[in-house]
């Protein structure tokens, strides 16, 4: 049995089924997809408000969408980014900080590349790494504050949490399994194309491959495993199996009852795996206004409002516009608490800096904060405090516990916290129960 069907979920799936097994799937919530999730708007713009971008370098993603004949589109980028600065500046290049920046970004390659992917363990200076913060080891490299507010956005933007907040050593990590900094923060790379059909279309033409596997609306509540079996106990009744794969976030564990409980590593890795706070808007107007005065709708906001990224996230026939603003970390924290007109005055002010007055006056408009979601309760991803790699990273990482296996995207080596991640995940978990059934036979 797997538990989730989010990309990971469905991918194990999809490699237990061929290779001739029997599969069940248990999904909390009504629609696969997970942290990949696209709405039709009542203007009739499809938006994603999960996962919405890959890129080239996405191969094992990108072979699955052309399994599905997912078709994607490169994101719309031409014309001129705009920066306000950390004191309301506005530019239309990059303001002050960025040599700076991109003096330590290229450190952080340097000492990424030394990561261990397959035994994070192993890696050179790993426990002294993980022992500090993102922020202390920023606060080492440069005094330069406005590098520092670039590379506090950069941590906001790819983890979704502060940098006082991420261990050190999980930011290298991160970065190795991308294939470094510029991959994970650069246009063109993990934000190279987007879905044509949304980012969830490969999820559900994949739950569709796979008829009555799938069981959505089926929350697991408590799992008794031993070493004969699993027994899920859902909202619905009892699943029995010889193995499960659970694919749920680390930090979405806790709302699981385990019998017998989990090994403390597991359970110890789950809380230093807090989830990253992220919220998504959409402002939807009649055309793509901004382009007509050769700006790209893109936009980076170092000051202290709730707004961090814009970009443009038009259809791909240009049929209408739309902006999306990204909320991370701290920002996130008090605008998805404040009424719902404070929240949407304080998202059209940062976009009218953008893009001018006229984006005050969206057409449509839709928000969601990933904290509120009830089964994700969070995103991107998960992120490792300082310290969670040393205390529990070799036992509670992903080594299995008896017949329960673990992935996610949080547990792979390869784009960790993104949909490849995922995917390679599910695989990667699959094929443990493959070689568990072998070697039983
Ligand atoms: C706002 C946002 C933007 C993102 N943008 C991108 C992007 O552009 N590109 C990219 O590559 N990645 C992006 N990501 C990350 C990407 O979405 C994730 O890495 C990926 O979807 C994770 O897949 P998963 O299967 O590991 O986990 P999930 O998608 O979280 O799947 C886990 C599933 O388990 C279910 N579940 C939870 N608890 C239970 C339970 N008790 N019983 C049964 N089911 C349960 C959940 O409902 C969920 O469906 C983004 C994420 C967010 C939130």
């Amino acid at each position: 049995m797997i538990v989730g069907a989010g990309y990971a979920g469905l991918a194990a799936a999809a490699r237990l089924v061929a290779a001739g097994l029997g599969v069940v799937v248990l999904e909390a919530a009504d629609r696969v997809g997970g942290r990949a999730f696209s709405e039709d708007l009542p203007s009739g713009v499809r938006v994603d408000h999960g996962a919405q971008w890959t890129g080239s370098s996405q191969q094992r993603f990108r072979e699955l969408a052309a399994r599905f004949d997912v078709a994607t589109f490169p994101a719309w980028r031409t014309g001129a980014h705009v920066e306000i600065g950390h004191d309301g500046t506005r530019t239309d290049h990059s303001g002050p900080g960025v040599a700076e920046y991109r003096r330590v970004t290229s450190q952080l390659d340097e000492l990424a590349s030394t990561v261990d992917l397959e035994q994070p363990w192993r890696s050179p200076d790993f426990a002294e790494f993980d022992a500090q913060s993102a922020e202390e080891f920023f606060a080492a490299q440069t005094h330069d504050e406005d590098a520092q507010r670039r590379l506090a956005l950069a941590v906001q933007a790819v983890w979704c949490c502060e940098p006082r907040e991420i261990s050190f050593f999980h930011v290298l990590f991160c970065l190795a399994s991308a294939g470094g900094f510029e991959r994970l923060t650069e246009n063109g790379f993990a934000q190279e194309s987007r879905f044509s059909g949304g980012g969830d279309a490969v999820a559900v033409a994949l739950a569709e491959s796979m008829p009555g596997v799938v069981r959505l609306g089926e929350p697991v509540l408590t799992v008794r495993h031993t070493s004969d079996g699993v027994e899920a106990i859902t909202a619905n009744g009892v699943v029995r199996a010889r193995r499960a794969i659970v694919t749920v976030p680390p930090a979405a564990l806790e709302r699981i009852a385990f019998d017998p409980v989990l090994p403390p590593a597991r359970r110890g890795w789950a809380g230093y795996a807090p989830m990253g706070r992220i919220a998504k808007v959409h402002a939807v107007y009649e055309e793509p206004f901004w382009r007509k005065k050769d700006r790209s709708g893109s936009a980076t906001l170092l000051s202290r409002g709730p707004v961090g990224l814009v970009f443009d996230n038009s259809p791909e026939d240009g049929s209408h516009g739309v902006l999306v603003a990204f909320l991370h970390g701290d920002r996130v924290d008090g605008w998805a608490t404040a009424p719902d007109s404070v929240r949407r005055t304080e998202v059209l002010a940062a976009l009218n800096e953008v893009a001018g007055p006229r984006a005050r006056m969206p057409v449509d408009y839709a928000e969601m904060a990933w904290s509120e979601d009830g089964w994700t309760i969070g995103g991107a991803a998960c992120f490792v405090t300082p310290g969670g790699w040393t205390e529990h990273g070799e036992l509670g990482w992903r080594a299995p516990t008896g017949v329960l296996h673990w992935a996610g995207t949080e547990t792979s080596s390869v784009w960790n916290g993104f949909l490849e991640g995922a995917v390679v995940s599910g695989e990667r978990a699959a094929d443990e129960v493959v070689i568990a059934f072998k070697n039983a036979e």
